[in-house]
């Protein structure tokens, strides 16, 4: 133990000392967590028992799931994923974790990054549960039943202004009907995406879809995500979080940071603009015109979200929202609405592609349902749609846009969750993460094939097998964090389908993500 007498006088002792107690500091905590620590027994890579860095590796590369899947199959259906972390993959465990409200749970402290730049916590972020239970109900009604009925010609508006502009304009086959040219899915997607939400949020027409000079603010909410996203997982996230809106992170996070703080200054100029009562001209970021026309209609006839949430206080416990409250849930609404069923519709469109004959029946259950496509609605036909509504089910099993672990902490005095028979201590961040569930052949047999036939009751897929299916379906959560915006999100992604599957027939074309379109089926 020769460096216990050197003295601290030198710089390069000093440096050998503090090297020496951070070796001995990392050599204490890493037997402490792979021997000592009360998660010790439970199986994982032993990378993981030692650091959240991995976890943030894999959200960095975006294959976080599919590290959650393959450890799930080596491991068994209880992983641990980071030291203090397990990851659970049976339907007895998810309806433990989520289902319950009174069950001694809360949001984990990773949401805590999204939305902190915004000032405040929204309905997402939000880990108090009496928080969560106000702020909830304070959002609920833009949610209801007559809010969706309210909307759905917004929405449908879009969707039609998303057809025009897939509609072959080059036609292989001469004038009536052909091939057009390719697009890629996934692109378009998110921009319908993008300006059905901003109609739905704030009553505004973004026209991203067919305006490539309207799509700057659209592009940034990816980059944005994605940076946010990675910083959640830093091991020193809480340390890092409240630099999140400095001019400091701006310069060292660059254009995602910027980008986010572009989004933040959009949801409240819109927000800030509807409170005073004026024209919104924020609303015209990029020069276009706002969906509702002039300044009295736009402020009197408002259905939007924002009509919902602004001046209305919770009536149960008499709580107001802040100026903050509202920009941080807008910009929650556009973030959570937009890029999901973004993601899922492209996903279906895949799959429906790279499936013929699921292809050839959805299009023809559609084309049968409906004389035409202005008779394309919500009602009893278009949830008539069984075949469709499968595909989306299936599309939503096989790339549920939300497909890792939502994590959630124990709190006193512990919780027992199937299958470990013993409660876990309050601390554990547990949950289950939606991709690997999802492929496990427990509840969905061949579990990598689309098969929207298992949402199907028939001879040879009896009610058990779908009473199975659904205990392990959590696309949406569920439970009292479950997505509010669930049955609007199912709306658009069947309007949407059924706009398009009846204009259109679909094919692969070979380019990544790219597929054809042919018009001219109807006018025949
Ligand atoms: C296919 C589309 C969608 C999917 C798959 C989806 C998925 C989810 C999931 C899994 C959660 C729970 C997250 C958690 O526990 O951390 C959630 C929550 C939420 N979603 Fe969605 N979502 C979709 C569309 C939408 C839409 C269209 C909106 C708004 C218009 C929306 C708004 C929200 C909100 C506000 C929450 C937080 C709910 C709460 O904690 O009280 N989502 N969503």
């Amino acid at each position: 133990m020769a460096i216990l007498n050197l003295p601290l006088t030198s710089t390069s002792n000093l440096v050998l000392w503090c090297s020496v107690v951070i070796a001995l500091n990392f050599l204490l905590l890493s037997i402490y967590r792979v021997y000592l620590h009360p998660l010790s027994k439970f199986p994982g890579p032993i990378r993981y028992k030692l650091s959240g860095w991995p976890l943030l590796w894999q959200a960095y590369k975006g294959n976080r799931h599919l590290f959650h899947l393959k450890d799930h199959e080596k491991y068994g259906p209880i992983v641990r994923i980071s030291p203090s972390t397990l990851s659970f993959n049976t339907a007895p465990s998810l309806a433990t974790i989520y289902g319950s409200r009174t069950v001694p749970v809360k949001k984990g402290e990773w949401y805590k990054t999204f939305d902190v730049a915004a000032g405040t916590y929204s309905s997402f972020t939000e880990t108090d549960k009496a928080i969560h239970a106000t702020k909830r109900r304070w959002v609920s009604p833009a949610f209801s039943d007559l809010s969706q009925r309210a909307n759905e010609t917004l929405i449908i508006d879009v969707i039609e202004r998303f057809c025009e502009t897939i509609r072959p304009r080059r036609r292989e086959g001469g004038d009536k009907g052909g091939w057009g040219e390719k697009w890629n899915a996934s692109v378009l997607t998110t921009y319908l995406g993008f300006d059905i939400m901003g109609a739905l949020v704030f009553g505004c027409d973004f026209r991203t879809v067919q305006e490539v000079g309207y799509r700057d603010l659209a592009d940034s909410i990816l980059p944005a995500s994605k940076f946010l996203y990675w910083v959640s997982y830093l091991p020193l996230a809480p340390l890092v979080r409240p630099l999140l809106r400095t001019k400091l992170f701006e310069i060292l996070g660059g254009r995602p940071i910027r980008d986010n703080n572009r989004l933040i200054e959009y949801a409240s100029a819109q927000v800030g603009a509807r409170a005073r009562g004026t024209r919104n001209e924020s609303g015209d970021w990029s020069g276009k015109v706002n969906k509702n026309g002039n300044d009295e209609e736009a402020d009197t006839e408002r259905i939007d979200f924002l009509s919902h949430l602004i001046n209305k206080p919770d009536q149960k416990s008499g709580w107001r929202p802040t100026r903050a409250d509202l920009d941080t849930e807008c910009l929650n609404m556009m973030n959570a609405g937009a890029d999901p069923f973004s993601s899922v519709l492209a996903g279906a469109i895949f799959y429906l592609v790279h499936n013929p004959t699921a292809l050839q029946k959805a299009t023809a259950e559609v084309r049968s349902t409906f004389t035409s496509p202005n008779d394309i609605h919500s009602g009893p036909l278009l949830t008539s749609c069984l075949y469709l509504s499968a595909c989306i089910e299936e599309t939503l099993r096989l790339c549920s846009p939300v497909p890792s672990h939502l994590p959630r902490t124990i709190l006193p005095p512990g919780l027992t969750i199937p299958p470990y028979p013993l409660p876990l201590p309050p601390g554990t961040v547990v949950g289950v993460p939606c991709y690997s569930i999802h492929h496990n052949p427990v509840y969905f047999p061949s579990p990598f094939s689309f098969l929207p036939s298992r949402w199907i009751e028939s001879p040879s897929n009896p009610p058990s097998a779908i009473e199975a299916a659904k205990s392990a379906f959590e696309p949406f959560g569920i439970g009292s964090r479950a997505c509010i915006g669930k049955n609007i999100a199912y709306l658009q992604l069947r309007l949407t389908l059924a706009h398009v599957l009846w204009r259109f027939d679909l094919r692969e074309i070979s380019d990544v993500g790219c597929i054809g379109v042919w018009e001219g089926w109807a006018d025949g």
